[in-house]
Parts: structure tokens; C-alpha cells; sequence
């Protein structure tokens, strides 16, 4: 990694509690304390201290808690809104105590989209506020300029003459291949529409934005966003752990069982299946992926933590491994994955452009029906299910089996391969020293360490 020379430069994190979340903030935060001077306090809530395992091993990173004002981690998809309401609400008190016992201010507050107080307890204190959106920068663009929208997706723009009023790009600039139809997921709950939109106002007053993206992936949304917002954007991805996977660590006891397993398989031969830490699939579609899975006689790696026991017994006979949770990056980067089943939470799409792993997408709610509509029309490194499903909204068995064939015979008569395979140059080139992300990374510390002069 590149340096550059700057005064020590302590930074203060504080990630929505959400797992997507929390890894890009302390992917982002690895990154940065990489650099010379820089060191990052990351603020979780005790139960998510518990859930990361203990300290971070990075050296410059610390944790730093705050109590457990709001509701478990456990069950919150059953009542989002209350969730999204409470860490609106109750989060700002603690962390503002918390800051009053670190000592000297910070050099900035690196912020999460969905904790939009800490703009307001940075603008107070005198402290830039830089946020981070784990979302990818077109996603964040369609909800920044939300207004900008047909006030049929609940906008409040007219309809223009647009030759195809569905495209977003119709709207707002620099987002090609995205439809209205792929907001739907969330924005059809005019409540959740609500409570995200809720936090654009404070985007708008912090003194940048940073994205877990790279330039060349979403150069156009990239470009727009720079020529829009009143302050810098930083594009600094993918912020994934790929340090931790060149540091080469000895595999962990529940490592050494899938690893060893993958070893044993042909290169190129095993699907790798995780849809998500937080919304999931309902059971009939779960039944139908796994019978889906198991009929295709393809090897597959399931990271799967509930209905295990339903699922097991459905694949039975078939060359498929269910575990609980994996190192998900080291996984995708091993030789014989061929192929990823996703539900292209951004975190899981970076980690898969970084593997060169081609995707069958399987997109549930917020941004990843957009993720996945990059994946597919725009990057063209993978295949949707979402338009196979039938009247019910349910993907029948055979419709799974013929797009995981499709996904791992593809030999490569289509380009996906190699398509995925240059998106994974591209995605390393911009971490190399000088790269894209490299030289937003060293502006951004620039920006932050010389702010007050
Ligand atoms: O066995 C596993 C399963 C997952 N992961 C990791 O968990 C993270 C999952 O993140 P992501 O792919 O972004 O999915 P979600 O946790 O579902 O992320 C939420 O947050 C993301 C960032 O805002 C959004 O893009 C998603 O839509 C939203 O659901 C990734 O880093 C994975 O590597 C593991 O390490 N091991």
C-alpha cells in the first residue's frame, strides 16, 4: 500500500448495526489505519462486540462499545422499521458520552449512511463528519436524488418524454441499466421508503462521501455524484478484507473442515450459495432451492443457518456441504469455486468481483434487486433468477437446476468468465499503489488531516 505524509490522524467510526454494514466500516478502517499515521476507534454495541468475536486483529483498529439501546440483532428483520427507528433515536446519547471519554477530538467521525445523528453531533462539535455508504454509489444515487423520480415510483417529478420511461437514467443521470421495477422490493413499503429517505437530509450537511465501490465500476455513477454533491467523493474499494487473505493465516478449527473439503474438489467445480445475514428466502423457495441444487448433481457450498435440518434432509445424496458460516472471501477465491449463488448484498458482490467469480442472482429487498441488475445487464458477469419466477413469486426447482448449470457449464461461449475475470484485474488494480481507490484513499486522508488549516 502507498503512504503519504501527514500528521497522526485518529479517526472515529461508527457503522449501522447490521453485519454488511459493520464489515465495510471496518474494512474501511483496516485500509485506512494501513497507512502511515492513521489509527480508527470503530463504536459497536456490546452485543455486536460479542458477535464480531472480541478485538479486532488489525493493528491501528480498536473497538470501542456502547450500551445496548436498541434491540437484539436477533429477530430485528421482524420489526425493521422499529429497529431503523430505535438506532435513529437512541444511539446518539451514548456514542456522545462515549466521545466526551476518548480524549482529544477526532480528526473526523466516519459515519454510516444510516446513522445520520453523527452528522449532527460532528457539525456540533466541530468535528468533519465523512460518510460511508456501504451501498454501492448507484444505489446511493437513486436515493439521493430521490426527488428526482416519477411521482409513480413516489418521487415527485413529472414524467418526462422519455423514450423508455422505465430506465432511471430518464431521471438521473450516469445509472444506464437500472429500471424503476428494480426499486420496488423496498419502495413499494412506503414506510421503509420513509425512515431510509429520513437520512438524506444529514448526508447532505457532512463534509464528504465515501464509497466501499471503485471507480471503474461505477465510473457513471461515480462522475454524476461528483459533479452534484456539494462536497468531495471518495471511491476507495472494495473495501473487503482482502489484507487479511494475503496475510495467509492458518485456518481455524471450523475453517479446516470446508477448506479441506474444497481442496479435495476440481478446480472450477463448486457453486458457493449464501443469500444474505439478514432477510431470507421463504421456506417453499428455500425447498425448492435445495431440491433445485441437489438435482443438478453440481458440488455446492452452503452457508446456511436456519431450517438446516429441513434442507439437509432435501439434499441428501447430492454433493452439496451445509455449513453455518464461512471466511466468505476466502471461500470465493479458492480454485474450485466456480460459481456464487447470491443475493447481492454489496459487501458479497465486491468480494465476488475481487474472486472473478461469476454470479446467479437471487436479490431479496433494498439494493440488491439494483446489485443485481449491474450484475446481470451491466457488468454482465452473471445471471438473474428474479424474472424465472412463476405467478406465486416462487423459482420452481428446475428453473434453479437449469440456471446453476447454465452458471457453471458456462465454458465460456457467453464472455461471463471472462468478464468476471477482468472485473477481478480491475478490482485489484485500483488497490495497487496508484490505483483508482489508492489515490482517492490518499486524497481523502489529505482532505481529513489538513481540514482545520
Ligand atoms: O458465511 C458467511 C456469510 C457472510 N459473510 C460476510 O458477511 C457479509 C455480508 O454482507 P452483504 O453481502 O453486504 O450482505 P448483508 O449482510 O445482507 O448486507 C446488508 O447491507 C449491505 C450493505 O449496505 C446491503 O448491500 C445489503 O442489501 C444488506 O442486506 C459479507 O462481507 C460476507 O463476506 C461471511 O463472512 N461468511
Amino acid at each position: 500500500m502507498g503512504s503519504v505524509a501527514v500528521p497522526p490522524c485518529h479517526v472515529v467510526a461508527v457503522p449501522f448495526p447490521g453485519r454488511g454494514h459493520i464489515n465495510s466500516m471496518l474494512n474501511l478502517c483496516r485500509l485506512l489505519a494501513a497507512r502511515d499515521g492513521v489509527s480508527a476507534t470503530v463504536v459497536v454495541t456490546e452485543e455486536w462486540l460479542g458477535l464480531l468475536g472480541g478485538p479486532v486483529h488489525a493493528p491501528g483498529v480498536r473497538l470501542e462499545t456502547i450500551p445496548n439501546v436498541i434491540p437484539s440483532e436477533h429477530g430485528r428483520a421482524a420489526d425493521w422499521a422499529g429497529f431503523l427507528d430505535a438506532v435513529y433515536a437512541e444511539m446518539e446519547l451514548p456514542f456522545e458520552h462515549l466521545l466526551d471519554h476518548l480524549g482529544a477530538a477526532p480528526a473526523a467521525i466516519l459515519a454510516d449512511t444510516f446513522v445520520p445523528w453523527a452528522v449532527r453531533v460532528g457539525n456540533r462539535r466541530g468535528v468533519p463528519v465523512c460518510v460511508l455508504s456501504a451501498l454501492g454509489a448507484t444505489m446511493f444515487s437513486v436515493q439521493y436524488h430521490f426527488d428526482r423520480l416519477p411521482t409513480s415510483a413516489g418521487g415527485s417529478a413529472d414524467i418526462a418524454d422519455a423514450t423508455d420511461p422505465c430506465l432511471i437514467e430518464n431521471y438521473i443521470p450516469g445509472l444506464r441499466s437500472i429500471r424503476l421495477t428494480d426499486l420496488e422490493p423496498t419502495h413499494s413499503d412506503k414506510m421503509r421508503l420513509g425512515k431510509i429517505l429520513e437520512a438524506y437530509p444529514y448526508v447532505r450537511k457532512a463534509q464528504c462521501i465515501i464509497f466501499t465501490s471503485f471507480y471503474e465500476l461505477e465510473s457513471n455513477a461515480i462522475e454524476f455524484l461528483r459533479q452534484e454533491l456539494p462536497c468531495p467523493v471518495f471511491a476507495v474499494g472494495p473495501c473487503i478484507p482482502f489484507m487479511a487473505l494475503q496475510e495467509n493465516h492458518a485456518d481455524s478449527g471450523e475453517e479446516q473442515g470446508y477448506m479441506a473439503w474444497l481442496d479435495a474438489q476440481p478446480a472450477s467445480s463448486v457453486l458457493y450459495v449464501s443469500l444474505g445475514s439478514f432477510l431470507s428466502v421463504s421456506s417453499t423457495q428455500l425447498d425448492e432451492i435445495a431440491i433445485g441444487l441437489a438435482q443438478t448433481k453440481v458440488r455446492f457450498l452452503w452457508v446456511l443457518r436456519d431450517e438446516v435440518a429441513r434442507v439437509q434432509h432435501l439434499i441428501r445424496g447430492s454433493d452439496g456441504v451445509v455449513v453455518p458460516w464461512c471466511d466468505q472471501l476466502k471461500v470465493l477465491c479458492h480454485p474450485s469455486i466456480g460459481g456464487f449463488f447470491t443475493h447481492c448484498g454489496m459487501n458479497s458482490t465486491l468480494e465476488a468481483l475481487y474472486a472473478g467469480v461469476p454470479m446467479m442472482t437471487l436479490p431479496i429487498a433494498f439494493d440488491q434487486p439494483v446489485n443485481s441488475r449491474l450484475i446481470v445487464d451491466e457488468w454482465m458477469v452473471g445471471y438473474g433468477l428474479k424474472e424465472k419466477a412463476r405467478g406465486d413469486g416462487v423459482i420452481a426447482r428446475d428453473k434453479i437446476s437449469e440456471a446453476v448449470k447454465r452458471l457453471m457449464d458456462c465454458g465460456d461461449g457467453e464472455g461471463t468468465r471472462r468478464r468476471a475475470s477482468l472485473l477481478k484485474e480491475a478490482s485489484r488494480a485500483a488497490v495497487e499503489v496508484g490505483g483508482s481507490s489508492d489515490r482517492d484513499m490518499a486524497s481523502f486522508i489529505s482532505y481529513i488531516s489538513h481540514f482545520k488549516d
